[in-house]
């Protein structure tokens, strides 16, 4: 099986320029395949704030009414995915990006309205990703990078958190390839203190996910980004990491942030 990179880059990597520079610089100098997927959240809080959107977050999800989805289409599929893609061109990186709405790529489906109405939320569900077009775009040597905006295939563009992507392609493909999938932000892996940068928890296995969880050491974004990334590696996909964006090249010794197990 050939390997693929599935690599995910969070919004406060994005909103630094000398950071997502160095980081594009590292993810274009990977060989063989791979797929950046971005956020950019940081950036549609900053930009609803100044258009008078009063941003809303519920368990690390943004309610997403029409004004917001307007936003968030600008600021994710618009602006940020193609600083990012113009940025690869100029590292050689021939870079192609993507929406989950282009080429049908991902479809999702809006989120339910239980006791929060999430808006234009969209969730995947196996089947989402269409894994055999995207692996046609990979075999073109073309490197897809996805904005976190997907469709629910009537016309409709949803916003779905990009953790959630990036583990949902790792995992369509890993049928396909043998799927390295790595979560990169801006601490330098899973900490026991968040405070300090150096207290790195080199190796997290589920059962001890759950014991960090109860304790209160995994808190705020990092739950979700850890719940996303335990799926992949329990269905199929062969390596996940978690780490800082900077450091990438220390993948290639496996000395990169925090290695999850099953
Ligand atoms: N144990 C932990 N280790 C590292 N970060 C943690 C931890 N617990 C909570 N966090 C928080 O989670 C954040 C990352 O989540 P999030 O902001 O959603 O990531 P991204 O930038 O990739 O979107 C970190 O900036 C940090 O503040
Ligand atoms: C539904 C939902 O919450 N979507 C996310 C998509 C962007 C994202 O995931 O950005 P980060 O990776 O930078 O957090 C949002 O709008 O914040």
């Amino acid at each position: 099986m050939k390997s693929l990179y599935v690599i995910k880059i969070g919004g406060n990597v994005i909103d630094n320029s000398e950071n997502l520079y160095n980081f594009l610089n590292d993810f274009a100098g990977i060989e063989g395949h791979k797929i950046l997927i971005h956020g950019g959240g940081k950036l549609a809080t900053d930009l609803s704030h100044a258009m008078g959107v009063e941003p809303k977050m519920v368990d690390g999800r943004r309610i997403t009414d029409i004004e917001t989805l307007r936003i968030v289409t600008m600021v994710y599929a618009g602006l940020i995915n193609k600083n990012i893609v113009a940025q690869l061109q100029r590292f050689e990186c021939n870079a192609i990006g993507l929406t989950g709405a282009d080429a049908n790529l991902i479809r999702a489906n809006p989120r339910p309205v239980k006791e929060i109405d999430y808006g234009f939320v969209g969730d995947l569900h196996e089947g989402s990703v269409a894994s055999g077009k995207l692996s046609d775009i990979l075999e073109t040597g073309l490197i897809p990078v996805f904005s976190a905006i997907t469709h629910d295939g009537e016309g409709q563009l949803l916003n779905t958190n990009a953790d959630t992507i990036a583990s949902a392609i790792a995992i369509a493909l890993s049928s396909i390839y043998e799927v390295s999938l790595v979560y990169c932000f801006e601490k330098k892996g899973v900490l026991t203190n968040v405070a300090d940068d150096e207290s790195v928890i080199r190796e997290i296995s589920s059962t001890e996910f759950e014991k960090l969880k109860s304790d209160g050491i995994i808190a705020g974004g990092m739950l979700p980004k850890l719940e996303n990334a335990f799926k992949a590696i329990n269905s199929g996909v062969n390596e996940v990491y978690i780490g800082k964006s900077d450091e990438l090249a220390l993948l290639n010794e496996q000395l990169f942030g925090t290695r999850l197990f099953a």
